[in-house]
Formats: structure tokens, sequence, C-alpha cells
């Protein structure tokens, strides 16, 4: 997950493979609660690790439910037996609605039947989402809740120290028309009041979002709860009904996730389709008619049961008036395929934007007029129109996230614009909530234009401080690294390894300067986690030693190993960028950077820094020799004809001598903003 303060999507051109979506977030949340709630051990797999379902997990194991990672995404959970084992705590529950709701019904019912006091809360957010008209149907149910904050919203307490009764006598209503939750709330709550009688819930208003509520049915079913239902009105909790384990039970995948992978098909242009796994037209989840959407855009799916395959049909996309009722979170994807469509788009029936994780018509429209785009917009609707797909139009745009996960997602599908413009998503760590590795899954099956993915050059002598500052940056923007210096000491270390001499007489023999640039074109060098495995050897300590640096020196004065190593450098340049450190990182190996460092440190400072760096690694070392070794090095370095020292023509020269680390790497930061088209 990237937990930068933005990140940068360069313009993207193509897409094909498979890509494997995590556990659907609605599924998960309910699982948990229903295992929870019920007697005997409920193994459930392919559980969504985010946001919103660490947050369940947390309460419910504050309110002593047993729980065991099997493993990433298994987890064992021992149930209640609907019976409280902790009388009062406190939940923070985030911004997860799926987990406040539910959690706010299941404990008025359990309060009201053995007395106790739980306080739930969340996020700011989620003080500004409504929960009121589920508080109305619990209090008329007899349950007991205070409001801790303002009338309607979280911050709630509920219960009391005592046992209250519950009317269940007559029907209990539950309006329909703000979130299908409250009623999904209800339904898995209820069956704790219904051991010896039935209970009703009758539903005021139009429902909306059915199909969440039909998962919420078939869950139920799966723990042995079968609800009566007469159309959207009314549904029936039979007398006795009791929740039971299905033992084992599988998460599939998310169906509002898949969405983006559906529309990046349908955009991109590609001769292979994007493939995407644990989710198809079997699924139990509503959203997964997002495909029907798709496929009136123009979108060229084939479905099978846990697995769906989309490729671009019509282009432009084709306009959509859709009433969007049945697919309340992946019509959000809608609004950003809309602009590369052939007219006006317009999105109706989505007013349950308005309470979601922001105020999602308003985000999605000011964002997409970010864009370039015009859009209208109305209490329950929203009108996009395209940005066509001549490149006119489209701007680069910073677009803000409201810690909308799904607001971040769509905007990634701007990326693909004609206009070729790079698009910022800020604060992309949103997508927590429900998808944590959706950019790293986006790169899996996406392409760019190697000129369009940005390249930052530090080139430098040796101890200015390179491969601090561009590991430094690169943690900054959520860049790769390439620490050019390492695959020269590695070149060193493989030649010794094979009984080569490094020396440089030796190294004047044609035919040897030929046998290492071989090796250096074929080097089975690995960069993972932080260390460096040369054919499956650790050798990170080795080749940081000044022995192997002066070996690097030398063999990186021959022409053959400089040639051999450019493919391999130049392999680096992967999505979504690339912070490269070394001497010819900007004159040679990436001359088009669209920014270059020369860093540079008095002679006597860098040697005093390489001196700190031996001492703290618990190495002997002498200022003076090293000063010798960094000089001979440096005018090495600077005479050698291949590929020389020096700062390239379009360098910004910093010298950090009087400089913190930080300072540098502010430095560096305020240039690369400046050359963004983000504009601030
Ligand atoms: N701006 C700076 N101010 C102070 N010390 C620095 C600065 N930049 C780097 N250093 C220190 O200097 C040492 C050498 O830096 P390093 O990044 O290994 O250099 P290079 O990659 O250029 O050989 C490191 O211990 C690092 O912490
Ligand atoms: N792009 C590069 C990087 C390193 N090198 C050589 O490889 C040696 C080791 O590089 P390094 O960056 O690890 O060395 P230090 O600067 O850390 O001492 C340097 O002394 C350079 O001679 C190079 O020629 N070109």
């Amino acid at each position: 997950m990237y937990r930068t303060a933005f990140l940068d999507i360069p313009p993207l051109t193509r897409a094909a493979g498979s890509v494997r979506l995590p556990g659907s977030k609605s599924i998960s949340n309910r699982v948990l609660l229903l295992a929870a709630l019920c007697d005997g051990v409920t193994v459930i797999e392919d559980l969504l690790d985010s946001d919103d379902t660490r947050v369940m997990l947390e309460a419910l194991a504050t309110l002593g439910c047993g729980l065991e990672r099997l493993g990433p995404t298994t987890v064992r959970v021992r149930g209640l037996a609907g019976r409280l084992h902790v009388r009062e705590a406190r939940l923070f529950l985030g911004n997860a609605g799926t987990a406040m709701r539910p959690l706010t019904a299941a404990l008025t019912v359990l309060t009201a039947l053995q007395g106790g006091r739980f306080e739930l809360s969340g996020v700011p957010r989620m003080h500004e989402r409504p929960i009121g008209d589920l508080v109305d149907a619990l209090r008329q149910l007899g349950g007991t809740i205070e409001d801790l904050g303002q009338p309607g919203y979280p911050p709630l307490a509920v219960g009391a120290p005592a046992p209250t009764p519950l009317r269940l006598d007559a029907p209990i209503q539950v309006r329909g028309d703000v979130s299908s939750q409250f009623l999904t709330a209800l339904l898995l709550a209820l069956p704790l009041a219904a051991q010896t009688r039935a209970v009703t819930i009758e539903v005021v208003g139009e429902l909306i979002s059915k199909p969440y509520i039909e998962i919420t049915l078939r869950l139920l079913a799966r723990f042995g709860v079968e609800v009566q239902r007469e159309g959207w009105s009314r549904f029936t909790i039979p007398a006795g009904a009791r929740y039971t384990t299905p033992g084992c039970i599988h998460v599939e995948g998310d169906a509002s996730s898949a969405s983006y992978f559906v529309a990046l098909g349908a955009i991109a242009a590609t001769d292979a389709p994007v493939t995407i796994e644990g989710v198809g037209l079997d699924s139990i989840q509503g959203d997964i008619r997002f495909v029907e959407a798709a496929q009136a855009m123009g979108a060229h799916v084939e479905g099978e049961a846990n697995r769906l395959h989309v490729r671009r049909g019509a282009w432009p996309l084709r306009a959509l008036d859709l009433d969007c009722n049945h697919i309340p979170d992946a019509a959000m994807t809608l609004a950003v395929m809309a602009l590369y469509a052939d007219g006006p788009t317009t999105l109706r029936h989505i007013g349950s934007w308005r309470v979601k994780e922001t105020d999602r018509i308003a985000a999605m429209a000011a964002e997409l007029r970010q864009l370039g785009a015009t859009v209208d917009e109305g209490p329950d609707w929203l009108r996009v129109h395209p940005l066509g797909t001549d490149g006119r139009g489209w701007r680069a745009a910073a677009i803000h996230t409201y810690d909308d996960h799904r607001m971040a997602m769509c905007a990634s599908l701007a990326a693909f614009n004609p206009a070729r413009v790079p698009v910022r998503i800020l604060d992309p760590q949103c997508v927590g909530k429900t998808f944590p590795d959706y950019f790293e899954t986006l790169w899996s099956v996406v392409e760019a234009a190697p000129a369009d993915i940005p390249v930052i050059c530090i080139d430098g002598p040796t101890a200015s401080g390179k491969g601090t500052l561009a590991a430094a940056v690169a943690q900054r923007l959520g860049y790769h690294v390439l620490d050019s210096g390492a695959l020269y000491r590695v070149v060193g270390l493989a030649a010794e390894r094979a009984g080569l001499p490094t020396d440089e007489a030796a190294l004047a023999a044609p035919a040897l300067a030929q046998r290492l640039g071989a090796l250096a074109e074929r080097l089975p060098v690995r960069f993972a986690d932080g260390r460096i495995w040369l054919a499956g050897d650790d050798v990170t300590d080795a080749v940081r030693s000044e022995a192997a640096g002066m070996a690097a020196s030398r063999v990186s004065a021959v022409p053959a190993v400089r040639a051999g190593l450019l493919a391999l450098q130049r392999g680096f340049r992967r999505l979504p960028g690339l912070v490269a450190d070394g001497r010819d990182m900007g004159t040679v190996v990436f001359p088009d950077a669209p920014l270059k460092v020369f860093l540079t440190a008095s002679a006597a400072t860098r040697a005093r820094r390489r001196y700190e760096q031996l001492i703290s690694r618990g190495e002997t070392a002498s200022i003076d020799g090293l000063l010798a070794d960094l000089e001979a090095r440096d005018a090495r370095d600077r005479s050698r004809a291949a590929a020389p020292l020096k700062p390239a023509e379009d360098a910004l020269a910093l010298d950090n001598s009087e400089q913190t680390i930080e300072q540098s790497v502010d430095t560096v930061l305020t240039w690369w903003q400046r050359s963004r088209p983000f504009g601030g």
C-alpha cells in the first residue's frame, strides 16, 4: 500500500493480464458478525484484509469473541453463542458503515436481553453519516440508545445495566430510502430476539440498494436463518431462529472492486483481455450487475462463474442514461468511464452517494471538473459530459480523494486519457478501506510508454549522499530505486567469484574486458526487501566493503561492462516511477529524465561521512586513507573515456556540504514539484 502524500500515475496506454481481487467488504463484515453471534467455530477464508474489516475484528475481539488468524486472509472465529462476555466497552469503528450499523443493532438487542452498556464511535466523517432511522427502529423495539453527539448520528451508547423488555408484538418499522444498511442491521441482529416468537420488520418508503439486502438474506441462510420476505417491504424472522455455523465459509472477490478492472478492460487498448479472478456471474453481490452497465457502454465482457474477461468493444464508449439504484457503489466507476463516451452520461437515483464516505456526488463532480469535464449535478443524479478521445480538453489534475477509497480508484482510470497527462491521486492510502494493494494490482496489468514513466537522476561523486537522497526521495513519491553503483559492485564481486582479475593492468586486455561485459549483461542480480542477491546468495554486506567499492570503480571504467549493464538499468524504469543514483544516470542511462540532480559535497565532508558510516557499522577506518581513496576514485570516474562522471547539461547542481539530509530531500522535492504539471 502507498503511504505517500500523493501518487502520480503516468499516462497509461494498454492493459492486459490477470488480477485477483480481495474479498468483498460487504460479505466479509456480515460474515464476521454472523460468525461472532453464532454458537461454535467458523473458519472464514479469503476474508478481506482492510481498514473496515480490521475495525470489525477489533470490535469483536473486545466483545470477547475468540479470533485466530490462520493465514493472511483466513480467520477462525469462536462465536459468542448469543451471550455477552463483557458488559461494557468502547468500540471504535473508523469509517466502516458495515460495522457501525449492524453492531449498533446487535448490541442493542443483546443488552436489552442481558444488560450492559457499549459506546460506539468512529472517525469524524462517521459522525456525519446518519443512523437515526436505525436508532428509531431499535427504540420502537424497546432498546436503550443514547446519542453521545448530534442526535441521529454516531457516537452512540447502547444498553442499560439491567435488561429491558423487547416489544416484539407489532412489526418493527424502518425506513429503507436512506441506506439499506439499516434494514441489514436489523435482519442480522433480530434472530437474537426471535427465539420464542417470530419477528417482523416492515420497510417504510421505497427500499434502495436491494441487492445488498439479498446478500444479507443469503448469508443469514448460510448461517441457518431463513427469513421470509413479502416483496421488499415485509421481512419475517421465524420463531426459534438460531444462527448455526456453516463450519467453513469462503468470501468471494469484491464485485465493486472488480468494476475498476472491468472499466480498465473497456477503456484500454489491448490485444489480450483483462481477466478478473475471484468474482464472476455466480456472484451474490449486486454490484456484479455493473458488468451490464459496462456492456451497455461498449465493454466486451465474457463471464464465467468465478471469473470475468474484459476487452475494449465500442470506442469511444457509448453514453448512458441509467438508474443506478441497483449498483450504488460501482456506479461511481461509470462516472469516470463517461469521460471517454460519445455523449453525456446521466447517472440517476444515486441519492445514497451523498451519505457515503463523503458526499460522493459533490466530490465526483468537483474532481471530474478538475480533469476538464463539464458536470451537472442534482440532489440524486449526476451528468458527465465526455472529454473526448482526441486529447483535447483533458487537464493534468491533483485529485482530492476525501478519505474515500472509491474516489481514488475511480480517478486512476483517468490516466488512460488520450492527452497523455499524468493524474495525481492525493492521499492514496485511502484505498486501504477495501483494497490496500489497489495500485500495485493496477501496475500489474497496465503499461505506459517508457518515456512517460518519470525518472529522477541523482549523479555525483562517491559519498556525496546520492544513495541516501535517492532512497528518501523515492520513499516520498512511492517510486522504485536504482542503486546503479551496486550493480558495478556486484559485477566486481561476480568477476572475483569467476576467478577473473580486476586490477587495472589485467583489465587492459580486450579478451578480459569482453568476458566482463558478457558477465555484466547476464548478471543474475536481484534486489528484494533491501537486500541484494547474486545467483541466490545474499551479497548485501559483501558489496558494501571499501574493497568492493574500489573493484567496482575499476570494472566500471570498462566500456563493455557499462554497455552490458545498460538494458538491466533501463529495466528499472517501471510504474509509477524511478529514482536512479550513480555517475551517468542523467548523461547516458536516462538522458530524457525530467529531473537530473548533480550532487556534490567537499572531499573533506565526504571522507568524514564515509568514515562515520564505516565506524557505525563497526568497521575500522582512517579519514586520511578514505580521503585518498575517494580522491583516487573521483579522478578515475571523471577521467575515464566511457561515461565519465560529469553533470548532464540540464542537471541542477546541489552541494549538500552544509545541508542536512532532510534539507537535501526537500530541495529535490521542490524541484520535482516545479517540474510537474499539477501546479502548487
Ligand atoms: N545531506 C547530508 N548531510 C549529512 N550527511 C549525509 C547527507 N547525505 C548523506 N549523508 C550521509 O553520508 C553517508 C554517505 O551517503 P551515501 O548515500 O552512502 O553516499 P553515496 O551513495 O553518494 O556514496 C551516509 O552515512 C549518509 O547518511
Ligand atoms: N552509474 C554508475 C554508478 C557507479 N559507478 C562506479 O561504481 C563505483 C561504486 O559505486 P557506488 O555508487 O556504490 O559507490 P559510492 O559512491 O557509494 O562509493 C563508483 O566508484 C563508480 O566508479 C559508475 O561508474 N557508474
